[in-house]
């Protein structure tokens, strides 16, 4: 699955270098106003809820329309949203780096481009569309293509979030210097959802780690599951977008994460 997604996104990236150049997207990315430091909004005290613009994907097809992702960013802000992830691969999610020009504008809280990221110029793009942060899957990429990336995300001001799903990938994240490391639940070679997973990786994470549980989180009982494994923060999409209130759906969420039985990661 993952190899196809990446085939797809190579070719349209490809395709957008031919409209605008890289040293184009980049004087553009320089332009635009600085990023916000979203490694310090992900330390703040309670569990933090990330939620996500995300209209379809491979494993479960249509989710939602979302014809106005800013004014659902919006109300994902006005319930609580500690970060925004906005989809921008187009193929399977139905996303673009429209959707995500459109949720900076509207919001005040940092933003993730959440996509299948394999060259810099997807790295320029995302700030040139206002991303304070950006999603590096550790399973797509080389460890020099990784660092690579990386080293190019920190040095336009972004936090990289470096996402990982075993113990091996964990180890190259850090190696990598992720101070920023999202374990993904579901396996994006088979599409299957595994909660353990995080409960197994977190541990081994050191305390400066902003540690992220992506993937699964469908309302309360979830959240308070991966606190309890030392989650800093849970990644949240499905579970928002098909909701009558996704601010409500949010507030929810963000309540049981400021809840002081909830447990705390240690530091
Ligand atoms: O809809 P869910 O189960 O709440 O999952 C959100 C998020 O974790 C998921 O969209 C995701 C995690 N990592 C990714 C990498 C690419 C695309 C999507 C993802």
């Amino acid at each position: 699955m993952l190899e196809e997604i990446l085939a797809g996104v190579r070719e349209d990236v490809a395709a957008r270098q031919e409209q605008l150049s890289l040293e184009q997207v980049r004087d553009l990315a320089a332009a635009a106003p600085p990023a916000i430091d979203a490694y310090a909004a992900l330390r703040k005290p309670g569990v933090a809820v990330i939620a996500e613009v995300k209209r379809s994907s491979p494993s479960k097809g249509a989710l939602a329309d979302i014809p106005d992702p800013a004014e659902l960013a919006g109300e994902y802000a006005a319930g609580g949203a500690r970060c925004i992830s906005v989809l921008t691969e187009g193929r399977w999610f139905g996303g673009s780096l429209e959707d995500l020009a459109a949720v900076r504008a509207a919001v005040q809280v940092p933003v993730l481009r959440k996509d299948f990221v394999v060259s810099s110029y997807q790295i320029h793009e995302a700030r040139a569309h206002g991303a304070d942060l950006v999603l590096l899957i550790v399973a797509a990429l080389e460890q020099n293509v990784l660092m690579g990336l990386l080293e190019r995300i920190e040095s336009l001001g972004m936090t990289a979030l470096v996402e990982v799903h075993n113990e091996e990938e964990a180890d190259r994240a850090l190696d990598a210097g992720a101070q920023v490391i999202g374990v993904n639940a579901r396996d994006l070679r088979t599409l299957e959802v595994d909660r353990s997973v995080f409960e197994r990786i977190a541990p081994g994470l050191p305390n400066n780690v902003v540690k992220i549980a992506e993937s699964g989180v469908r309302g309360p009982h979830d959240l308070i599951r991966y606190a309890s494994a030392g989650a800093d923060a849970v990644l949240v999409g499905e579970g928002l977008v098909t909701k009558k209130s996704p601010r409500d759906a949010v507030a929810e969420l963000v309540n049981a994460g400021n809840h002081p039985a909830t447990p705390r990661p240690v530091r």
